[in-house]
């Protein structure tokens, strides 16, 4: 199969329990609740994504047509050292990450890790699975290893999900004009209800992708 592919660089993981891990960030194109456009924002299933997905015009996107060719550009992007890791992203990455990439990257030595919403199923084989479940959206992903629920979501409140089979539960403050404000709700929520870590996307502190 071909992999449309926004962009892939290297960088720390910034969100949930593996920030400031060294990681290759593999960001496929295109999501299943969002078309991306601005003029849609308002009327799609998820309206709050800070990220560019469109097209496979980034830094070191493209389209791959193999698994083996997507996989050798990733390896090429490790600096070497310690234990390979690639997070798999997007858009929604499960529309097009599957057994045979897994196991391309597994074949190169990779963790591989991978963001999703949380509608799809997820193919065997993940080593770290981040679920980040969206208000109007139906979760068929129920177990993994961190859920990391951005917030606040009126109509997706923590208590949902927290009898979920997850390693690790994380509250994310919604990037936004607000986002002073979600911290702020965030932090008292996790104070309140210790079952649950705040998430603060390290990346956009520091300054890096
Ligand atoms: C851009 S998404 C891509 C992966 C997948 N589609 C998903 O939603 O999990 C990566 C992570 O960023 C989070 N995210 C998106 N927009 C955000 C925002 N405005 N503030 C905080 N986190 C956000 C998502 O919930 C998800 O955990
Ligand atoms: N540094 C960094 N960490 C991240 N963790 C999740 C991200 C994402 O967009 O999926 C992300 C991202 O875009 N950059
Ligand atoms: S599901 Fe993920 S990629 Fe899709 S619009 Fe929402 S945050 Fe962005
Ligand atoms: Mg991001």
């Amino acid at each position: 199969m071909t992999y449309s592919v926004k962009e892939l660089f290297y960088t720390l993981q910034g969100e949930g329990a593996q920030a400031g891990r060294a990681a290759v960030f593999c960001r496929f194109a295109g999501c299943n609740l969002w078309t991306g456009r601005e003029q849609d924002r308002a009327t799609a299933v998820c309206t709050f994504c800070d990220t560019d997905f469109v097209g496979t015009d980034g830094e070191g996107g493209g389209k791959f047509a193999t698994a083996d060719d997507l996989a050798d550009t990733i390896a090429k992007a490790w600096p070497g050292g310690g234990r390979p890791y690639v997070v798999c992203t997007g858009g929604e990455p499960l529309l097009q990450l599957d057994t045979p990439l897994i196991d391309a990257l597994h074949a190169r030595g990779f963790e591989v890790a991978v963001e999703t919403n949380g509608t799809q199923p997820a193919p065997p084989g993940l080593d770290w699975i981040c679920v980040s479940p969206k208000a109007d959206a139906p979760l068929v992903l129920t177990s993994g290893h961190e859920l990391k629920l951005v917030y606040p979501q009126p109509l997706a409140q923590p208590e949902r999900f927290a009898g979920l089979d997850f390693q690790h539960f994380f509250l994310q403050p919604m990037d936004s004009v607000l986002q002073r404000d979600h911290t702020r709700a965030a932090v008292a929520y996790c104070m309140a209800h210790p079952q649950w870590r705040l998430s603060v996307q390290m990346h956009k502190v520091v300054g890096i992708a």
